[in-house]
């Protein structure tokens, strides 16, 4: 099953739009895991086992890996995931971007290494850094577009031949660079303006939208300016406000009651 098919009915299958980011942070995680050997794994494990039911996708945030020197903890969360939450797809949150030859091997990295079913990139450097993702025609293909960080617009707003640079990435994202059917949009719960012009310019393209829980995105505002004509087409990302809602031994069922919660407060809106 492709990348876009698998969300689709993950979505349908929880009657869900949320993407539970698996963002474990070594200082953060409870008491009882701290002397495990992987514990980074087993925290991800807790989690995904109370959320599977409610959530639509994951999204590992490759930072935490890399940073924590704790690839191997990536892989072994990305196979559970396969494993034991079969239907549900991993968007791996890497926003890669280089020449074309460099690019192969990022896309080799995501979806051969770490079998990642999507992957987030960045369109800075243009098509030719884009292709080698592009071209996994059952791999989906997350673009940055809109992002939800209080300085995006330094950039993302500027006017360039009529148009601010976040809508020509939607528009070549849909006119463009969509020749596989297999991309999709990233932005900020924190702007919801710009995701309802989004949704305008682009209304059958799927987005992931991270900004809820910590950054303050407002949810209503999500589903109702982000919703295509189905009242889908989104992953709306919530990682510390699902995974650190309680940080006691207790912590796996109080992120499953977390993720259900959001679920529940987003199908209200829809
Ligand atoms: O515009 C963007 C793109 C990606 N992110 C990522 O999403 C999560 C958000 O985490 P929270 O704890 O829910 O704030 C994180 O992995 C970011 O790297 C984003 O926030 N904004």
């Amino acid at each position: 099953m492709s990348f876009m098919e698998k969300l689709k009915s993950a979505s349908q299958h929880n009657r869900s739009l949320v993407c539970v980011g698996l963002d474990p942070d070594l200082k953060k995680l409870p008491e009882c895991l701290k002397g495990a050997e992987h514990p980074i794994f087993e925290f991800n494990k807790a989690i995904v086992d109370a959320t599977r039911d409610w959530v639509s996708c994951y999204k590992p945030q490759a930072a935490y890996y890399a940073g924590q020197g704790a690839d191997d903890e990536l892989k072994m969360t990305i196979d559970y995931i396969h494993e034991h939450a079969p239907m549900v797809p991993v968007i791996l949150d890497v926003k890669r971007g280089d020449i074309g030859s460099t690019a192969e091997m990022y896309a080799r990295e995501a979806f051969e290494r770490y079998q990642a079913d999507a992957v987030t990139v960045n369109p800075y450097m243009g098509f030719d850094t884009l292709k080698p993702f592009l071209d996994h025609a059952d791999k989906g293909v997350i673009i940055l577009c809109r992002t939800s960080n209080p300085n995006s617009g330094d950039l993302q707003n500027l006017m360039c031949d009529g148009r601010m640079v976040y809508e020509h990435v939607a528009l070549l994202a849909r006119d463009k660079w969509n020749y596989n059917n297999n991309v999709a949009l990233v932005i900020g719960a924190t702007y919801p303006e710009e995701l309802k012009h989004v949704r305008g310019l682009c209304p059958e393209m799927p987005f992931l939208v991270p900004g809820v829980g910590a950054q303050g995105g407002d949810v209503e505002k999500v589903v109702r300016f982000g919703c295509d004509a189905n009242g889908g087409g989104l992953a709306i990302n919530s990682s510390r406000g699902i995974i650190y809602a309680d940080r006691s031994e207790n912590f796996g069922a109080a992120a499953g009651a977390a993720a259900r919660q959001l679920r529940d407060l987003i199908n209200s809106f829809r």
